[in-house]
């Protein structure tokens, strides 16, 4: 069958970016990449790697980058992996076509509470949005190691067109038209795997990373079922499986950034001259506010934004959590 989507844009030179650009182009198909760095341009297109975000993943020649957004005219659909604070101001300087946007970035906009689909509508009322999110550790993608992934769409028939566009022998997009429960499942599961990485840090053992996986996955499931996400999807792999995948591994940015506040440094430490963005020290704080707005328990969120903050201790913190009033399982 023939796809309405063969020429792919990536929006975002970092290492997940990096990664969707060499599972579509790996195969010999022409796939552009907008970077912000020249340095990734020029890697890329001369010696066929991105040395800063990217550095052991050989990439296909037909992968060719640019600095220019107006570079990605003209496209079948675009990938956008723009951490989420600079979303919005990428997207302004993007060419304005009609072709499905594809949001791959984990994160909530501060003050606006935006998700980047509502960045999107602000920005391109009438182009077509997607939501592609799932336990996906980039390195991994541009091996070729066997992934599956949520691709959700308000409408069907474009989730469904996309993911088999998207789809490769071991790349499994699965279509979904849950687009909030997709964007809060990647966006909460990058708290949690911070609190998750303290846990380890701080040796408080297994018990407790267990404990708060699960009771940070009901945190997640509370505030996406007041938004208006499905359950299915938040147990699905763009909420309970990446949650799984980045609360067991120091792989994650989120869960390493944790390890870090964990072991006794300093957020301010850990995230000082740092390249690669664990977008849930940005998130926790606005989450973690959007919850409190709306009345929502998120006292792990919470715990989170506080040690990022840098306004608590890891010991205050399991004190609080701990220390709270007994309640019943599900309520
Ligand atoms: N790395 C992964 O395995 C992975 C997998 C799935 C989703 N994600 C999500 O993808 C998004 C991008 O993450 P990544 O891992 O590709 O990034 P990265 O950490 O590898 O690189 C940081 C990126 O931020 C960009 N950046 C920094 N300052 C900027 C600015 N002022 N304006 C615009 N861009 C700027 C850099 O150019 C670079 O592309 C995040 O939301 C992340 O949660 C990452
Ligand atoms: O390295 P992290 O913590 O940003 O996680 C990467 C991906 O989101 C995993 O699905």
């Amino acid at each position: 069958m023939t796809s309405d989507f063969v020429r792919f844009g990536v929006v975002g030179g970092g290492a997940w970016g990096t990664a969707l650009a060499q599972l579509l182009a790996a195969d010999g198909a022409p796939v552009r990449l907008w970077a912000r760095e020249e340095e990734v341009v020029l890697a890329i297109n001369t010696q066929h790697r991105n040395p800063l975000f990217l550095p052991d993943a050989p990439l296909a020649p037909s992968l060719t980058a640019s600095s220019d957004l107006a570079d990605l005219a003209g496209l079948d659909a675009l990938l956008v992996v723009v951490p989420v604070p600079y979303l919005r101001a990428v997207l302004e300087g993007l060419p304005s076509d009609n072709s499905p946007l594809i949001f791959c970035s984990k994160g909530m906009e501060a003050e606006s509470f935006a998700f980047p689909v509502d960045i999107a509508r602000d920005a391109f009322p009438a182009r077509p949005r997607a939501v592609l999110s799932g336990p996906t550790f980039a390195h991994e993608v541009a091996a070729g190691l066997p992934t599956a992934i949520t691709l959700a769409a308000d409408d069907l028939a474009l989730a469904e067109a996309l993911a088999r566009a998207l789809a490769r022998p071991h790349f499994r997009p699965y279509a979904s038209t849950d687009v909030i429960g997709a964007e809060i499942g990647g966006a909460v599961k990058n708290i949690l795997a911070i609190a998750c990485g303290i846990v380890d840090g701080a040796r408080l053992g297994l018990n407790a990373r267990a404990a708060l996986i699960s009771r940070g996955f009901a945190e997640m499931t509370r505030f996406g079922l007041a938004r208006g996400a499905q359950a299915e999807t938040l147990a699905g792999l763009a909420g309970l499986g990446d949650l799984v995948l980045t609360c067991t591994s120091s792989n994650s940015r989120n869960f390493a950034l944790g390890q870090g506040l964990g072991r006794g440094q300093s957020a301010a430490e850990l995230m000082a001259d740092r390249r690669t963005v664990a977008e849930g020290a940005f998130s926790a704080p606005v989450v973690a506010a959007a919850a409190r707005a709306e009345g929502i328990d998120m006292p792990i969120t919470d715990a989170v934004a506080h040690l990022v903050a840098g306004d608590a201790s890891v010991a205050d913190a399991v004190q609080a959590l701990l220390s709270r009033p007994l309640r019943r399982e599900g309520a």
